[in-house]
């Protein structure tokens, strides 16, 4: 039997806040986020998706108003989803770069923060790909070297659980992640 699901196959583990994915570009925030959602029969929402629906390709907005507009746009989208009384029990999948805005830091005081980490091996073949990253538009091995190195320390300091991500497929993950979610949960209540 899965974790997380009784044998009717309803999820047994009900997330009591929000569930927010950080980590480096390309370590599978967006897919095993989505996953993760399916597999407990709660709502998705992916930071830059909804960024993408409303204002357009992020390659473009880079290109026309610059990054810093896009960190305001990223804030705001998260702030919409955690800046408000009661935050709805969903997974919330952010941009590798979101959490360096110390209003987003604060609201994710309010989640339970899983941080995705990986070595270069397992996204090397992800990140030379043109994937519309466009920090990683030059160089982008070298480029992702750096940004782990000083958003590393970031990633940490506002995890509550940790997953390496490294020699796994996304069922696998989700499932280990539903434990480590169970575990912190029952931590978080006591
Ligand atoms: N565990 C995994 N095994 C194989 N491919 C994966 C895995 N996790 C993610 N991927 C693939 O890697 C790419 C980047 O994943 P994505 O979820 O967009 O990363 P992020 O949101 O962290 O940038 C996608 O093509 C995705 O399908
Ligand atoms: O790390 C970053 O600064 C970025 C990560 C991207 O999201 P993913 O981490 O989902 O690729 C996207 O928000 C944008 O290209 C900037
Ligand atoms: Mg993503």
């Amino acid at each position: 039997m899965s974790p997380g699901k009784d044998p009717a196959g309803a999820p047994e583990f009900v997330p009591q806040r929000p569930i927010v994915m950080i980590g480096p570009m390309a370590v599978g925030k967006s897919v095993i986020g989505a996953e993760l959602a399916r597999v407990l029969g709660i709502d998705f929402i992916d930071s830059d998706h909804k960024i993408v629906a409303k204002h357009g390709p992020i390659p473009r907005i880079f290109a026309a108003k610059g990054e810093h507009h896009f960190r305001q746009l990223e804030a705001r989208a998260i702030a919409d989803v955690l800046d408000v009384p009661k935050p709805k029990t969903v997974v919330l999948s952010l941009g590798g770069g979101a959490v360096l805005d110390s209003g987003t830091q604060q609201l994710l005081a309010r989640a339970t923060v899983v941080f995705l980490s990986a070595d270069l091996e397992t996204v090397k073949e992800r990140i030379t790909r043109n994937t519309g990253r466009p920090l990683l538009a030059a160089d982008p091995v070298a480029t992702w070297q750096r940004l782990v190195l000083t958003r590393g320390p970031v990633y940490a300091r506002l995890a509550d659980i940790t997953l390496d991500v490294s020699n796994s497929n996304v069922p696998q993950l989700v499932e280990r992640l539903i434990h480590l979610l169970e575990t912190e949960s029952r931590k978080e209540n006591s």
